[in-house]
């Protein structure tokens, strides 16, 4: 007989991975040794994910072989082309990146390749891909007129030049670039979890990744950050606290808040807090900053929970003239690099993911014919 089940996986160890390590008492996160303090806001995306991918934080010329690289991943294959306007059409913004993934899936010049070196070349395309697809939905759906990528641009300030229609300040380029850091990896999380029990079967990166996003999108994991800023909109400024308490009186969860493995402050969060501050009093109107501080005082007194990632994630993206319904698509775009990392780790040494299960159902049932049942 199998042992009692741990309920959600909690504490159970699924995987051995070089690419992050959390310290869940103290608030600490690391990827590959890096300290995230110590990345964020001095180390670009582009680095961050050559170094989760490729092993390393580049040197100069590394860096420059790789951003080439990614901004020759960008151009788009005919199938999505294709059907980005009945997609942007049909499905909502992670609906349609997990089918947008998909069809990419059948453009990719490595389709029919699983070595590690056209996994490597996936990875980039697909790192530099996300956002284009995200730019081009937005676009598609809204009928704007959309710049095309900008090859001098990083990933940052093309996809903010690309959602908004304009050039963005180099400090919100800036700020964007380190969300995006931030938000590269995080250990066994639910979306890494399914992109590598995916890939354990041998399938393919495409295959993997789009499992990834099908997770990502649940508003109890990459989804809450839409949900964050709902919530700001649906209270009133005035109100907050009352409002908060009532919530959680009645038992309802507050997005944002709580973690499986953080028993403190989420890293990320003090990062997010500060950038979500600065955006705030430099756009004039500061209410939902605010507004985020009393929530985060209330959870916490009522219910000791700290804010996650998502939470302050919200409203930076709000104040960067990011839509509501794209904040998950725009964690997909930063956490694609981490997911292709732990495709081509879990395939450089792979042993199928197959857990037990306690059985919970009927047993000795007697089998009767269907007109006696
Ligand atoms: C990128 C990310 O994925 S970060 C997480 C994003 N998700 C969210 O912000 C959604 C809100 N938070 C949650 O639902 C949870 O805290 C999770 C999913 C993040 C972690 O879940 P778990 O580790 O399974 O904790 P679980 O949901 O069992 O919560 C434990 C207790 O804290 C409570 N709790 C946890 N989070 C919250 C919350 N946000 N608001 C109110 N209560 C909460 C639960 O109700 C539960 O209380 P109980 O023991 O009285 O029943
Ligand atoms: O680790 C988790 O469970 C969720 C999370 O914070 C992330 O994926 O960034």
């Amino acid at each position: 007989m199998a042992d009692k089940p741990t309920k959600g996986l909690a504490d159970v160890v699924a995987a051995s991975t070089a690419l992050s390590d959390i310290d869940g008492k103290a608030g600490r996160l690391f990827y590959r040794g890096y300290d995230i303090h110590d990345l964020a806001g001095r180390t670009t995306f582009e680095e961050t994910a050559h170094l989760l991918q490729c092993g390393r934080l580049p040197n100069r010329d590394q860096l420059a072989a790789y951003g080439a690289e990614l901004v020759g991943g960008r151009a788009l294959g005919a199938l999505v082309e294709a059907n980005i306007p009945e997609i942007a059409e049909k499905q909502a913004p992670m609906e349609a990146l997990r089918t947008l993934v998909s069809l990419a899936g059948a453009d990719d010049p490595d389709k029919d390749a699983g070595s590690p070196e056209a996994n490597l070349r996936k990875a980039a395309r697909l790192t530099a891909q996300q956002p284009i697809l995200v730019a081009r939905y937005h676009a598609a759906r809204t009928g704007a007129a959309i710049p095309e990528p900008d090859p001098g641009l990083s990933i940052a300030a093309n996809f903010l030049l690309q959602i908004t229609g304009r050039a963005a300040d180099p400090r919100a380029v800036e700020i964007f670039d380190a969300c995006l850091v931030l938000h590269a990896d995080h250990t066994m999380n639910a979306s890494t979890f399914a992109a590598r029990v995916c890939a354990a079967t041998l399938s393919d990166m495409h295959s993997a990744v789009v499992a990834a996003i099908g997770t990502l999108k649940g508003p109890l994991h990459g989804g809450a950050n839409e949900q964050v800023m709902r919530t700001l909109e649906s209270l009133d400024p005035g109100s907050v606290a009352q409002a908060v308490r009532d919530r959680l009186a009645a038992g309802e969860k507050i997005m944002g808040f709580g973690h499986r493995v953080y028993k403190t402050e989420d890293p990320r969060a003090t990062h997010l807090r500060r950038m979500s501050q600065e955006l705030a009093e430099a756009s004039g109107d500061d209410t939902y900053y605010r507004m985020s501080k009393e929530m985060e005082e209330v959870v916490f007194e009522t219910k000791g929970l700290y804010p996650n990632v998502d939470f302050y994630a919200a409203t930076v993206y709000h104040y960067l003239g990011v839509p509501t319904d794209l904040f998950t698509p725009v964690f997909s775009v930063s956490r694609m690099s981490g997911w292709t990392a732990h495709v081509i780790e879990q395939h450089a040494d792979n042993r199928l993911i197959r857990p037990d299960s306690e059985y919970i159902g009927e047993r000795d049932q007697k089998w009767k014919p269907i007109d006696e049942r």
